[in-house]
């Protein structure tokens, strides 16, 4: 019986696939889209060395080349990752294990799975649609006009965040964590995106709207400070989201907070509006 070593061998020698396949590996490490590369392959390999597989293999490689160069961008490793490219991934490996270990209310039976209940609470707390219902209602009430132009402006932000966190998760299209059970309440299609977290960003915006507009004693202002933190950690939590797209999110919303003061509708500027 020949040993397992022998009979590999035998087999390599009789079957000109290994070769290729070997061909294969090389193939997915370099750049398909570089002709030095492609050159490289096709005329330097050992495969094109040799004349008896000259008409099959060129034809077969070429078919594997084409084939390669459809693979998605993912699939082939780079062979000489720049620094940002190390970075990223150096990032995207810390946020993939903290999203893992902080994901404690992901579900019933997670670690922290008893808190979930009180979590979804918090997530509601942080949705749009209360805030949206919320301003309509005090824009109703308002029997002011100061409070009517900053009620406006609050829904206004609201609105605008919707689009802007809509637009860039349809550009982004990244997935939820897979511990994430998608049982959320009202969503819309592209919330089957995670990057960034509207609720983080929502959070950020209106808590710094409330401080800048609101009078509030300091312990309200502090609880709004802990409400914006609890919302952006309870999408980490809930596993709803990496933590990278709650640090996002967080940021954005600050800055959507900037856009809609520089763009602060008042009687002077639209006063159409305040005339209802
Ligand atoms: C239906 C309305 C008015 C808003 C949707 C709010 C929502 C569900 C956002 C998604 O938040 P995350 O990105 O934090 O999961």
């Amino acid at each position: 019986m020949p040993s397992p070593r022998v009979s590999r061998a035998a087999n390599n020698s009789a079957n000109p696939m290994n070769k290729l396949e070997f061909m294969s590996l090389l193939t997915n490490r370099t750049n398909a889209s570089d002709p030095v590369s492609v050159r490289h392959r096709t005329s330097d390999s050992p495969v094109h060395r040799k004349d008896s597989f000259n008409a099959t293999s060129s034809t077969a490689s070429q078919q594997q080349q084409q084939q390669q160069q459809q693979l998605p961008e993912e699939d082939c490793m780079k062979l000489n990752p720049s620094f940002l490219d190390i970075a990223l991934s150096s990032l995207l490996a810390v946020d993939l294990w903290l999203t893992k270990k902080m994901g404690v209310c992901a579900r019933e039976g997670s670690s922290w799975g008893s808190a979930r209940p009180l979590m979804k609470l918090v997530e509601i707390s942080g949705h749009g649609i209360p805030w949206i219902a919320g301003s309509l209602y005090c824009l109703y009430k308002s029997d002011s006009s100061a409070g009517r132009e900053v009620i406006l402006n609050l829904l206004f932000a609201l609105l605008l965040d919707l689009v802007l966190v809509g637009i860039v998760k349809g550009i982004v299209k990244r997935r939820r964590p897979v511990h994430n059970r998608m049982d959320m309440f009202a969503t819309f299609s592209v919330d089957k995106y995670s990057f960034p977290s509207g609720h983080a960003t929502r959070a950020a915006m209106v808590s710094r709207f409330m401080l800048n507009h609101l009078v509030l004693a300091v312990p309200v202002r502090i609880l709004v400070m802990l409400w914006a933190i609890l919302v952006s950690l309870s999408r980490v939590m809930l596993g709803r989201h990496n933590v990278t797209d709650v640090a996002f999110g967080f940021f954005m919303g600050h800055m959507q907070y900037g856009l809609i003061e520089y763009f602060w509708l008042s009687p002077s500027t639209l006063p159409a509006l305040f005339r209802m």
